[in-house]
């Protein structure tokens, strides 16, 4: 919300443009308003010590140049329905001072709510400026190779396909392949990762990594607006303008309060004159000062200040978050629910032992590679790895269908075949003492179990295993230590389930259906707020049915699209990081709140019973806005992880 005109919270005037690049504060409208108002104020008392008679007039035309552009700014608002803003009370203040005769205080308000914008704008651009900044990383211009000879391009204009020439030292123009080189390749702009990778011919790279040691040639992927971290900017930048469900209680709370605010400084103003005969320019006098303790501009950029700073924090780190709604749900979260295959475990499945039974062990991998050509199965992949590793040719099964959640059937030379779960090959072929124990045994130990089937009788057993991420353990660990559950959701049978997830220290559901992890959810849903984090591809639903969906992954592979947000570097202990983050951003809003309010109340009743003025007000009222405001900004260097 900040930076954007307003957007109905009826508040308008207060809430900042952005400010061009490159232009300073001084050579903004309202930079220049306190040069000019300030200028005068100082001219007017010079004059005041040489010629008092003078003195007062230069006020005057000191808090006239100032209050003009507000009361324009209040009166456009009124016409537009809004007759209660910021600009309003201050016009009144002003003005209202200038007619009981305050004309030296009501020109030091003016001057003091133009300082107060400027410094409100400062720090919203400093927000908005390292969000930004992240776009920066792409380079402006790019080296492309074209029918033998090189020529300087706009990155903006790559077209897919094309050939970039990246020498050492260069940051990568677009996403693309490597078509020519090795060279290890930083990606902490994309993916916050610090590690530079080592990437050849056939690797994917991101715009705005940096090649360190060789040059490459990269054919362009993608257009300049679908790079990653274009996709990246354009995410955290709608995130900004989600708003939290905090951000919209301040809103209606300022809908009543602004009124209220009105309402009570008519009634300081006539009140006591009228019912006790006080005097009439004291009690006006405190009711205007009211009207400025009222002002709850401090109350309004508490939030997305906060937000806005958090959201760039968190998209440096690897942390992507869509927006205040997802900060605050994030806060709360009371259990992680794991994808297991590529979110605990790195999705890479080894085979570890081939079992045969009445077979030649060549002919199970062979039976078993043959059908899973026809899976994109996690465990597919790594069976006719195996095969190729062994040098067994692999040739495709007839008929080869995949069933989801069990495994794949096909035809090899008139054999009919089966690989997958033993709970569901049982139902397919009859399994001996020797046969159950074995799978017993490879399951404990943590380890999928592929029963390969072949006409009708088990032919083998092959023991998979997909080691847990190196920092899964720990991300659990800190995950406890902030107070959270892990549980882990898995396809996979419960014996392997429950002997990875013991040794990471979590619970497990296993023997999940893909439609079964949405009612797993919903029912710890009932616990406690779920936060659920897959690789977003084909979780999707369990993703939609928490209250928060992260996926979790790096650079393209990662669907940010469908998720509330995203974890970059592929690292369980983000997880953690995420919701400390998040808890952060929260307790900070709850502080600018708290000081935000806490202060109008004291000068609420310091002005109506007197002991403060026109001046302190409005710097009460300043001041309130910039503490808020530096609070919010220290969230731009909090540091999620842990050391
Ligand atoms: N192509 C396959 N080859 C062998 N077994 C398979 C295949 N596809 C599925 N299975 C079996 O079915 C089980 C369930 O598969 P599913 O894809 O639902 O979950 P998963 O990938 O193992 O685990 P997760 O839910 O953690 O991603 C697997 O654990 C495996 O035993
Ligand atoms: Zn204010």
């Amino acid at each position: 919300m900040i930076g954007k005109a307003d957007s109905g919270h009826g508040l308008p005037g207060h809430v900042h443009e952005a400010t061009p690049d490159g232009v300073s504060w001084y050579q903004t409208n309202k930079g220049r308003l306190v040069l000019v108002t300030g200028a005068c104020l100082a001219i007017a008392w010079t004059a005041s010590l040489l010629w008092p008679a003078a003195a007062h007039w230069l006020f005057v035309a000191a808090c006239l140049i100032g209050v003009v552009p507000v009361a324009r700014r209040a009166f456009a608002a009124a016409s537009a329905g809004m007759p209660f803003t910021i600009e309003m009370l201050m016009t009144i203040a002003a003005t209202g001072a200038l007619f009981i005769g305050a004309a030296e205080e009501a020109a030091l308000v003016v001057f003091l709510f133009a300082v107060g914008e400027v410094l409100e704008g400062v720090a919203a651009d400093r927000a908005r400026a390292s969000i930004r900044a992240l776009g920066d990383l792409v380079p402006k211009t790019a080296i492309i190779e074209e029918n033998g000879a090189t020529r300087q391009v706009d990155a903006a204009a790559l077209a897919i396909g094309q050939i970039l020439l990246v020498r050492p030292g260069d940051r990568i123009a677009a996403d693309g392949e490597i078509t020519d080189g090795v060279s290890g390749i930083d990606e902490s702009p994309v993916t916050g990762e610090s590690v530079p990778k080592t990437k050849g011919v056939g690797e994917p790279v991101f715009a705005g990594s940096v090649n360190r040691e060789a040059a490459l040639r990269v054919r362009v992927s993608k257009a300049a607006e679908d790079n990653t971290i274009a996709r990246i900017i354009r995410l955290v930048e709608e995130a900004q303008e989600a708003r939290a469900p905090t951000e919209r209680f301040i809103d209606r709370f300022s809908r009543i309060y602004m009124p209220a605010i009105v309402g009570l400084a008519l009634l300081v103003a006539f009140l006591p004159p009228l019912a006790f005969g006080g005097e009439w320019s004291v009690w006006i006098y405190r009711a205007l000062a009211l009207l400025l303790i009222g002002c709850p501009c401090a109350l309004v950029i508490s939030v997305p200040a906060a937000i806005a700073a958090s959201l760039s924090t968190g998209a440096r780190q690897g942390l992507l978050m869509k927006g205040g709604v997802v900060i605050e749900a994030a806060a709360k979260t009371g259990i992680v629910a794991f994808d297991k295959t590529g979110t605990l475990t790195a999705g890479r499945p080894r085979v570890t032992e081939i079992l045969a039974f009445g077979q030649s062990e060549h002919d199970v991998v062979a039976w078993a590679a043959a059908v899973e050509t026809g899976s994109s199965h996690p465990l597919a992949m790594a069976i006719i790895d195996r095969a190729k590793a062994d040098a067994i040719p692999v040739r495709a099964a007839s008929q080869a269908t995949a069933i989801a959640g069990q495994g794949v059937t096909g035809v090899l030379d008139g054999v009919a075949i089966f690989v997958g779960a033993p709970r569901h090959a049982v139902k397919r072929a009859r399994f001996d003492d020797q046969a159950n124990a074995a799978v017993e045994r490879l399951e404990a130990e943590g380890k999928t179990v592929a029963a390969v089937i072949a006409n009708g009788s088990l032919a083998g057993l092959i023991a998979l295993r997909d080691e847990p991420r190196e920092d899964a353990a720990a991300g659990v660990a800190e995950l406890k230590e902030l107070g959270v559950r892990s549980v882990m959701l898995t396809g996979d049978n419960a014996r392997t389930g429950a002997a990875i997830a013991g040794a990471l220290g979590m619970a497990c559901k296993a023997e999940l259906m893909p439609d079964d992890k949405v009612a797993a959810i919903k029912s710890l849903a009932s616990e406690a707020p779920v936060m659920m984090v897959g690789d977003g591809i084909n979780d999707a639903p369990a993703l939609a049915a928490a209250g928060v969906g992260i996926a979790m992954g790096s650079g393209t592979d990662v669907a940010l699209e469908t998720a509330d947000g995203a974890v970059l570097k592929s690292r369980v202990r983000d997880v953690a990081a995420m919701i400390r983050l998040a808890r952060a951003t929260m307790s900070n809003i709850r502080v600018n709140i708290a000081i935000a309010l806490g202060l109008k109340a004291v000068f609420l009743v310091t002005s109506v019973f007197g002991y403060t003025g026109l001046w302190v007000a409005i710097l009460a009222d300043t001041g309130a806005t910039v503490i808020v405001t530096a609070n919010a900004l220290r969230l731009l260097r909090f540091k999620a992880g842990q050391a």
